[in-house]
């Protein structure tokens, strides 16, 4: 660990992490990345078919609307465009770091884009599944307008329990540029109806 440096911004996330599961920082990305990065989501919606997104894996899979409304287009890290590389980069960057501090053994990820349109959700769920489980940190990165008002809902909501053991959900407006990373094991979480397009990069750093 001769060239190990303390990172103290990666060092906040970490004890965030470990003292209640998640975390959540509006400064991962520069202004200008989040910038780049909504462009280029909005290009991607133009030209490629985001998909409805379903619930469940492989074979498994099923769309249901009443539990998920968003329509998604996975991104691809083996011909990643030129904005994307810069996501790729600082989130690989992260996962080093994570992988040297926690041994964590995250062996990368995978990541789509996502786009919830006026009147969309996502009921109560966990982001792992029955068949597997090596999904280990949930990443959200939202990518929303500049002048995204949380009027429009589309709140993240973290289930969570307060000092009685009562169950009580922490929210988190999806104002542009934030991220959130939580335990893809332990907490489940929804997203509140929204009233107007929310966009954002979901993606999960998992083990092998
Ligand atoms: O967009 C969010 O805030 C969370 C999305 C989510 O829970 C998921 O895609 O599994
Ligand atoms: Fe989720």
């Amino acid at each position: 660990m001769s060239d190990f440096e303390v990172n103290l911004f990666y060092e906040l996330i970490i004890d965030d992490l470990m003292n209640r599961k998640y975390s959540v920082v509006d400064a991962f990305f520069t202004a200008q990345e989040i910038e780049l990065f909504r462009a280029n989501l909005k290009l991607k919606r133009e030209l490629s078919s985001f998909k409805k997104a379903a619930i469940g894996n492989n074979e498994n899979e099923q769309i249901v609307e009443e539990i998920r409304g968003d329509s998604i287009l996975w991104l691809d890290e083996t011909e990643p465009d030129e904005v994307e590389k810069m996501y790729f980069d600082k989130v690989n960057d992260f996962i080093l770091y994570v992988n040297r501090t926690c041994y964590l053994g995250l062996q990368g990820g995978e990541f789509h884009y996502a786009c919830y349109p006026p009147g969309t959700f996502y009921k109560r769920h966990l982001d792992i599944f029955h068949s597997d489980t090596r999904r280990t940190l949930s990443m959200v990165l939202y990518l929303n307008d500049e002048h995204w008002n949380p009027s429009w809902g589309g709140e993240l909501a973290i289930y969570l329990q307060d000092e009685d053991a009562n169950e009580k959900q922490e929210i988190i407006h999806a104002l542009p540029g934030r991220l959130v990373i939580f335990d893809s094991k332990a907490l489940e979480h929804e997203v509140k109806m929204v009233n107007h397009t929310r966009y954002s990069i979901t993606g999960w750093l998992k083990t092998r």
